[in-house]
Parts: structure tokens; sequence; C-alpha cells
């Protein structure tokens, strides 16, 4: 569907993308194709959903109760903006049904073959994005609460890929199904992998435990496409390339670090959708 002069002339071409994740939101303003910022925040309640609506109407971005990056100097958002929503909450999604200009992702909506219907929409964008960008075949690496990888053939369809529990989730089960084990935040740096106290050997078994998983799978990977590109994303995305880096530097040298894959994804497929490019990336190689 493309727009009327009208509607391009009152929104400039702003608009905003939201990837609604089971820990946080997700968020990116855009004009056109140019992604201006990203920024998280938390699940929200018709309340907050209600003030942030009137915030964009005032021109605004963010909402005071959620977290964000600072204002964008003199730049405002036009009012009513289009929003692209890709959801694997359904309760969150639910949220914003009535929004006047909403766009909701799904399956049928993306140039891929192979899906399966209970695959996840994040997943599914992201290997769009990661091929926009690198080509297929391509692996991702999505480091969120859950922690997946997804791979598709040279002809842009999906191979499968594994779901595990994130760092996040990992440290947080520990936690609370055990009476011993403390509360351990996420670690900034790479821990020692042999530990002597409590909160490092959790930190070493979580990362070490999951890096020589995602490891294993990369090398698996390589058996079949051995020139496939690996992208790595989400929130424990660069624990991970820092864990490659560490002890597999052949591996990190080759993958690549693209904490917003998400948003090329959904980029691409608001142009599909809207007319506004040339023919996708749809069941062709891209190199
Ligand atoms: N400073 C941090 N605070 C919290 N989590 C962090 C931090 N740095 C890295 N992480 C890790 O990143 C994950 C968050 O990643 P990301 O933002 O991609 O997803 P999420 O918000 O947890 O999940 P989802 O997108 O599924 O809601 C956490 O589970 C944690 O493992
Ligand atoms: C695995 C998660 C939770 C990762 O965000 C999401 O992609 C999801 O809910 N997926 C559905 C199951 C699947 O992808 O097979
Ligand atoms: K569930």
């Amino acid at each position: 569907m493309s727009k009327t002069a009208t509607e391009l002339g009152s929104d400039q071409g702003n608009w905003l993308a939201l990837s609604i994740g089971n820990s946080r939101l997700h968020w990116a303003w855009f004009q056109g194709e140019l992604c201006k910022q990203v920024w998280h925040s938390p699940h929200l309640d018709p309340a907050a959903r209600e003030k942030l609506i009137h915030a964009w109407n005032r021109g605004e971005l963010w909402d005071g109760g959620l977290e964000y990056p600072g204002p964008l100097g003199d730049e405002a958002i036009a009012p009513n903006p289009p929003l692209w929503i890709a959801s694997v909450v359904p309760q969150q999604l639910a949220l914003w049904q009535s929004y006047r200009r909403l766009n909701i992702i799904t399956l049928a909506d993306l140039p891929l073959l192979g899906l399966y219907p209970t695959l996840g929409i994040d997943r599914a964008l992201a290997l769009v994005g990661a091929a926009t960008e690198s080509g297929w075949p391509v692996l991702v690496v999505d480091a969120g609460t859950a922690l997946t990888l997804t791979g598709a053939d040279p002809e842009g369809r999906l191979v499968g890929g594994a779901i595990l529990p994130g760092f996040g989730l990992q440290l947080q089960s520990l936690t609370e199904k055990t009476a011993a084990l403390p509360a351990v935040t996420f670690p900034g740096t790479l821990p020692p992998r042999w530990a002597l106290n409590t909160p490092e050997a959790i930190a070493s078994g979580v990362v070490y435990g999951i890096g020589a998983g995602v490891r294993d799978f990369i090398s698996d990977w390589w058996q079949h496409f051995p020139t496939s590109p690996v992208v790595i994303t989400g929130g424990g995305g660069e624990m991970l390339l820092r864990y490659l880096q560490e002890t597999a530097p052949e591996i990190a040298k080759q993958a690549i670090a693209m904490p917003d894959l998400i948003f090329s994804g959904i980029c691409c497929i608001k142009q599909q959708q809207s007319g506004e490019s040339l023919p996708g990336p749809r069941f062709t190689p891209l190199y």
C-alpha cells in the first residue's frame, strides 16, 4: 500500500518500530529508512501506553517513566507515527490493538521459505535483517531472554535452529531454584573460568557453558555452509563475542555483531509492504 502525498507530508516519513520481547520492549525511531534512535523500555500497562501516545502527539519520543538515552537535539517526532510491531508476547501486543496506525508483522509477511507456524517472529525478522546485510546463507545468534540460533540456507529457506535459556534466565533460575546460590548480576567482563567463590563460579558456569554451546553450533553450521556469515545480536551478544574472542578468535573474526538486527528486518518488511523500495531479497540470494 503506497502512501498518499498528505500522509507523507504529515508524518515526514517518521515511523516507530517496536519489537516486543519477553523481558523488555525494544524501540526504534525511523525517518524513512534511516534509523535515528534505538532504546529499550519495560513492558507497559494501559496507563503507560496512553502516556506514550500523548507524548508522541506532543512531538516527544519518550515518556519520563521509561529508560531513554536523552532527547535528540531539537528534533521532534511527527504526531501519530505509524507503528510497526513484531511481538512474541501476545498480552503486550494486545495493548496496541486500537492504535490507529498499527502494522503487525507476522510470519506470512516475511520473504523466507520453510518456516514452521510457531517460529518466533523475532527470529524470522532477525534472519531477514541479517540477510539484508550479509546475504544468504546466514546464521543468527540472538542472546536475549531466550538465546536462539536460527539459520537459513542459500535460498533463504529456514534450515532450523535451537532455543536455550539466555544468560539472565540461567543466572536467575539458579538463584530461584536453589537454597544456597545468591543472585548474581550479569558480569560486565568475562569471568574467570576456574572460580574460587560462589558468584564467580555461577558466572563462569553460565558464560562458559553458553559460550561453548554456541561455539559448537557455529562449528556445525560451518560444516554445512562454510562461507556463511554468523551474526550475533541481543543484549547478551557482547558477552558472547567476548567469549569467542577469548576462546576461539578464528570464529570471533568471522562473527558480525549487529545489535539492532531486528530493526533492519522490520525496516526491510515495511519497505516491501509499502512498495517503497526495489524488489526485496524475496527468494533470491543477495550475492
Ligand atoms: N546490563 C544488563 N542488564 C541486564 N541484562 C543484560 C545486561 N547486559 C547484558 N544483559 C543480558 O542481555 C539479556 C537481555 O538481552 P535483550 O535486551 O536482547 O533481551 P531481553 O530484553 O532480555 O529479552 P527480550 O528481547 O527477549 O525481551 C539479559 O537476559 C542478559 O542476559
Ligand atoms: C524463542 C523466543 C522466546 C525468543 O525471543 C521467541 O522467538 C519465541 O517465542 N519463539 C517461539 C518458538 C520458536 O521460535 O520455535
Ligand atoms: K511460555
